[in-house]
């Protein structure tokens, strides 16, 4: 599809692209560049690409596609770097976890000509770094596109035709509409886990080994998402504030309803609620969402990385 890719990050998402690039024969040569040395070396050690560098500019000159996989806060420094090398013509897209901070970032350092096309693939794991990627990640997941007023519709279908050989739809919404979106279905859930497993972990009258000896699967599972990386997660906290605390007081606003309908006795209300939640899981599995498939977030777990 593209003669030559240049992924800048090389982590679970890039390490994924590389992956799907390779087996999907998406590009003719495939540029890796990423900051540190060490991961630039072990992206070698795993064959991801074609070529490594941590030079990213260099790793962006002539290429036809360009994608940023870095942490949310890195974005505007990444686009500053690589704009002097993007040729004309090119397109310049991201899978950052927020959009307004990142198109407010980089969309200053684009030049004319370039076409910057925002992206979010809703795919990953709680693993990170480029032995966690693989290639089936982005398989029957969203990559959802926030398109600038003035995106060409030429690049943009382009874009999607190779998210769509990568393995995902695609859908397109705008940037705010996006953060508050994915502010409750997914950043909420992390910030709920860090929160109840920190809660956990501060705990003097149940021991830290009691925590780990009956962690019911309740538990299990946030702590799953509260192993996610803690650079990527604060970056989107500090990068979509304001979603986030909107959210965050409407949850609170309801954590109170629900803890005074348990402080009064109130069954019928915590039926009623329970009854209303379990109904959304039930549309989640017949809209395809398949909760229950063993690959549903976390398939980096079961199925170690391929190289
Ligand atoms: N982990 C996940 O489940 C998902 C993550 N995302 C988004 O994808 C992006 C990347 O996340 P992951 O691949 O999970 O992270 P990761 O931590 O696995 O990899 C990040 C990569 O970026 C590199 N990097 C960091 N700062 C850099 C800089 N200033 N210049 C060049 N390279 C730099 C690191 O060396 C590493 O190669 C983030 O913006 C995240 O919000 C999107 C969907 C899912
Ligand atoms: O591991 C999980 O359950 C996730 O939710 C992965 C994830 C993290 C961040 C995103 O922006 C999209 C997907």
């Amino acid at each position: 599809m593209f003669e030559k890719i240049a992924l800048v990050g090389i982590g679970l998402i890039g390490s994924s692209l590389a992956r799907v690039i390779r087996r999907e024969g998406l590009a003719g040569h495939v540029a890796i560049s990423t900051r540190s040395a060490a991961t630039l070396a072990r992206a070698r050690e795993l064959g991801l690409g074609s070529s490594y560098t941590t030079d990213a500019k260099e790793a962006a000159r002539d290429a036809d596609l360009v994608i940023v996989s870095v942490p949310v806060g890195s974005s505007g420094a990444v686009a500053q770097e690589i704009a002097p090398a993007l040729k004309q013509g090119a397109i310049l897209t991201d899978v950052g976890s927020t959009k307004a901070s990142v198109i407010a970032q980089m969309q200053p350092h684009v030049p004319g000509g370039v076409h910057f096309i925002p992206g979010h693939p809703l795919a990953g794991t709680e693993k990170s770094g480029p032995d966690a990627g693989f290639a089936d990640l982005f398989d029957n997941r969203w990559c959802i596109f926030t398109p600038l007023p003035d995106t060409d519709p030429e690049a943009l279908e382009r874009l999607s035709e190779f998210w769509r050989r990568c393995g995902a739809n695609i859908d397109t919404m705008d940037p705010q509409h996006h953060d508050m979106t994915l502010a409750i279905v997914s950043h909420l859930p992390h910030i709920i886990a860090y929160n109840i497993v920190g809660t956990a972990d501060d705990l003097e009258s149940v021991t830290k080994t009691e925590v780990i000896k009956y962690s019911a699967s309740g538990f299990r599972d946030f702590t799953r998402l509260a192993a996610s990386d803690p650079t990527m997660w604060r970056d989107v906290c500090l990068h979509n504030k304001d979603a986030i605390l909107e959210m965050l007081a409407r949850f609170s606003e309801d954590l109170a309803f629900l803890q005074r309908a348990i402080r009064w006795g109130d069954g019928d209300k915590l039926f009623d609620l329970f009854t209303r939640t379990r109904a959304v899981r039930r549309s989640i599995i017949e809209a395809g969402q398949d909760i229950d498939a063993p690959d549903f977030g976390r398939q980096a777990v079961e199925h170690p990385a391929k190289s």
